[in-house]
């Protein structure tokens, strides 16, 4: 590499502060650039980022950092290079400790809250795999850039899992609902060519460094708005989609565990659950 280039990266790393967000733990990180004030934030829970109780709250507290700590802009990503996430950790919702479980609901609900209604301009450089409530992150930001090879989507029903009114609803946000309602029905995962066709993604990157470039633009393009309209008329915008849920918060979580509990839904979920440890070990 070029002496020249490595000191441009050195630069742009030197311009990015990390800021923790109060809990000590690692499975969020959060990186803003001095430049920009735009707020990197990356999923860090190996192998494959996927969502238990701690991440989901470490994520919720995070985004709110970024809230309150004025930058400009958000930037979901993964650490990891093949898995941006591979949605709710299915280990939460088998034979769960029920006080555990409506700590997880709870905090899965507050989470994408916090996420599709964030007052900042909210971007996901997708540079993994983006599966079920992966994929649900993703279409929770207002703009998504993905790099090719992998797929995303919302594949619940092909395991026998109903998916709940707010995960449907953040398809409906970005999808026609017609394209959503088949592609839920046939628990589709889109390729990029694919979700690139149906608008679930916006743009190609061609790397990670790529898609938070594009994403960053993407951000960029509110400059000249006036962040407190443009938080209000984006909450005006979504007021219909969270509806359900911050009316009735403790009613979606009650129905949600009575499904969960469900010996169909336990049994269902014990099958996959060994095929992807059988898959996972070939
Ligand atoms: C009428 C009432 C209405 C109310 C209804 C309420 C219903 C509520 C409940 C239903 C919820 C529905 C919505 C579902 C949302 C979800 O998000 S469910 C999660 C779905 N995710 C998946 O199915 C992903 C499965 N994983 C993969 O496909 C692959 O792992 C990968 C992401 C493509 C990565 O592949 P690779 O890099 O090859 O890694 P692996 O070797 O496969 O995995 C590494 C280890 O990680 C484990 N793992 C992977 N994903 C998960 C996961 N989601 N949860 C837990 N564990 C996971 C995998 O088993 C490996 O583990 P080890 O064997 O121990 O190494």
């Amino acid at each position: 590499m070029l002496r020249s280039q490595t000191k441009l990266m050195d630069l742009g790393r030197r311009l990015c502060r990390s800021i923790g967000n109060n809990n000590g733990s690692n499975l969020t990180m959060v990186e803003v650039d001095d430049k920009t004030g735009i707020a990197t934030l990356t999923l860090n829970k190996p192998p494959v980022n996927s969502c238990n109780l701690e991440l989901l709250l470490d994520l919720n507290e995070s985004i709110k950092q970024i809230e309150r700590n004025g930058s400009r802009g958000l930037i979901l990503t993964s650490s990891n290079d093949k898995v941006f996430s591979s949605g709710l950790d299915l280990n939460e919702l088998h034979q769960p400790n029920q006080d555990r479980l409506i700590a997880f609901w709870r905090a899965l609900q507050d989470m994408w809250l916090s996420l599709f209604l964030s007052r900042v301009p909210t971007a996901a450089a997708i540079n993994g795999h983006a599966i079920a409530v992966g994929c649900v992150l993703a279409t929770a930001c207002e703009y998504r850039v993905m790099l090719p090879g992998f797929s995303i989507g919302i594949h619940a029903t092909k395991f026998g899992y109903v998916v709940p009114p707010f995960i449907l609803i953040s398809y409906l946000s970005v999808l026609p609902r017609y394209i959503a309602e088949r592609a839920l029905l046939q628990g589709k995962l889109f390729s990029i060519d694919e979700a690139l066709h149906v608008n679930l993604i916006d743009e190609v990157a061609d790397g990670k460094s790529d898609a938070i470039i594009k994403c960053a633009k993407f951000i960029g393009s509110f400059a000249k708005t006036q962040p407190d309209a443009r938080a209000l008329t984006k909450r005006q915008t979504r007021a219909q989609d969270v509806q359900l849920l911050i009316k009735d918060p403790e009613g979606q979580l009650r129905e949600s565990l009575e499904y969960i509990n469900t010996p169909f839904f336990q049994q269902g979920l014990e099958v996959y659950l060994a095929k992807l440890k059988s898959k996972s070990k070939e």
